[in-house]
């Protein structure tokens, strides 16, 4: 085994989407890409919201998502106010109103915004949904209120993800984020009594301080809590590109074999507590909705992660969100400066994209497959790219004993699927042709 993790542990994409966006080309235009809308939008499977709300209070050094830090609470009403002129600037460009399935809220921190705005926004955007409508939010306990949990559950937000991350106090020092368990622990026994459908907690393995005895401590302390799902990430240090990592002292950073033994002594905790492995970095409990979409092979996967139910259109809302037509990505502006003067002249906030051809989509069906359902066929191999050099590939990782091989499917093994990343990254093109320098986490 070690032998395979030196082989493979190399940089590579957590594909959230394919092609990866360091390899986006041919961005639509804004008139293509309302086209784009307009193509696949129908109202009997109507789409998915993703609103990014990027302002957080505190900076956590690990932190690798966009997000502005400050303590003025004061920005949110502008903010909020963008985020609705941006929605209703598509429904004109669009000349209806859609139907909405589910709505998720990310960031920063979208309980940085009161209960009061957080509502105002959800009644703007779900004016048309759907009866099964199910929305979802990342929460952080430290300014989570007892008011924010009465929206919630007023407004149909039956799922939250707690940023959790480590519960050991020299690690909470060293990433810069202090979280008593008692806090949490307060928090979720109200969470309980309003009996939201699910609760993740996010948990990283490989921050500094980290050792097998604050993990299994993190895990006892969990196991007290029983969240229906459990995310655990691999930390993704790559302080050349975000800035705040280089507050980590380098020398506290558990690397190698030892991160890899924190995550084969979290998968073990996870299993003896009932935990099963969903797909990558997601563990659930039976009870739970992505438990029984993998089950029963429902399971899929956007920028977000991993969902039981996915619409043909995903878009995005606020700065850096990104969007998903099924014909093609588009991403907004990341800056808050760039994502307002855009919104303010009535135009979209959209930046930069990728128009999908037939071998992205081909590609993109292979490793969406690989990912939820640990196998894929591959229909046509003539419409594989660099097929000759894709099967040398796959053929040395079937004698690796990762994956095993039939003509026309891939199927992943035990072994095996701690790399799925790198199974992935066999069919994935861009990367042959061309590796972007420190754009990509490790991925084992
Ligand atoms: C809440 C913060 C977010 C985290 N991930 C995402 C958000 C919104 C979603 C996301 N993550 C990546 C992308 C780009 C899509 C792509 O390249 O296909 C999106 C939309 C990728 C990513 N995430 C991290 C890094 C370093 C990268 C780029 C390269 C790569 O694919 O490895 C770090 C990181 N951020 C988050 C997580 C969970 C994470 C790594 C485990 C939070
Ligand atoms: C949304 C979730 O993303 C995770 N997260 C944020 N930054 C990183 C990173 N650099 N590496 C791994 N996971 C990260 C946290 O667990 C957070 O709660
Ligand atoms: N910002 C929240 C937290 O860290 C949600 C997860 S990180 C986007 O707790
Ligand atoms: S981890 Fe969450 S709270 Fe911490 S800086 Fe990142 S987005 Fe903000």
């Amino acid at each position: 085994m070690s032998d395979l993790l030196a082989k493979y542990n190399r940089q590579g994409p957590r594909y959230t989407s394919y092609p990866p966006v360091p390899f986006w080309k041919n961005a639509p235009s804004e008139s293509e890409w309302i086209n784009h809308l307009k193509v696949i939008y129908n109202d009997e499977e109507g789409m998915d919201l993703y609103v990014h709300i990027p302002f957080c209070e505190k900076l956590c050094y690990y932190c690798g998502c966009n997000r502005i830090v400050t303590k003025n609470h004061s920005v949110q009403d502008n903010f909020v106010e963008l985020l609705m002129t941006e929605w209703r600037l598509y429904c004109t460009r669009l000349g209806f109103i859609p139907k909405i399935n589910s709505l998720h809220f990310g960031g920063g921190t979208p309980t940085f915004l009161t209960p009061e705005n957080l509502e105002k926004l959800i009644i703007e955007l779900t004016k048309n949904k759907k009866e099964t409508f199910t929305g979802s939010i990342e929460i952080d306990p430290r300014n989570t209120t007892i008011e924010h949990l009465d929206c919630f559950k007023r407004n149909g937000i039956k799922r939250v993800s707690l940023g959790i991350q480590d519960f050991d106090p020299d690690v909470q020092k060293a990433i810069n984020r202090a979280q008593s368990f008692e806090m949490v622990e307060t928090l979720v026994n109200e969470m309980r009594l309003r009996e939201f459908e699910s609760i993740n907690f996010d948990v990283i393995y490989g921050l500094p301080k980290q050792t097998r005895a604050t993990i299994t401590e993190t895990f006892r302390l969990i196991r007290k809590l029983k969240p229906d799902l459990i995310a655990y990430y691999s930390y993704a240090h790559l302080p050349e590109r975000l800035k705040n990592q280089r507050l980590i002292n380098s020398a506290d950073l558990p690397e190698g074999s030892e991160k890899q033994a924190l995550y084969d002594l979290g998968k073990e905790l996870l299993a003896e507590d009932g935990y099963a492995d969903v797909g990558m970095d997601h563990f659930a409990l039976p009870h739970n909705f992505l438990f029984k979409a993998k089950d029963s092979n429902r399971l899929h996967r956007n920028f977000m992660g991993y969902v039981d139910k996915k619409s043909p259109i995903l878009l995005g809302l606020g700065p850096s969100s990104i969007s998903d037509s099924s014909l093609s990505f588009a991403q907004n502006e990341k800056g808050m400066n760039e994502y307002e003067i855009k919104i303010k002249s009535n135009q979209l906030a959209i930046n930069h994209g990728h128009t999908h051809d037939e071998n992205d989509l081909n590609v993109q069906k292979i490793i969406l497959s690989l990912m939820c359902r640990n196998e894929s066929s591959f229909g046509e191999i003539e419409q594989i790219p660099y097929w000759d050099e894709v099967k040398t590939d796959l053929s040395s990782m079937e004698e690796d004993g990762m994956i095993k091989l039939d003509d026309y499917k891939v199927i992943v093994l035990p072994l095996g699927r701690k790399f799925i990343r790198n199974i992935a990254m066999v069919f994935d093109f861009y990367f042959r042709e061309k590796m972007p320098a420190e754009k990509f986490s490790r991925t084992i």
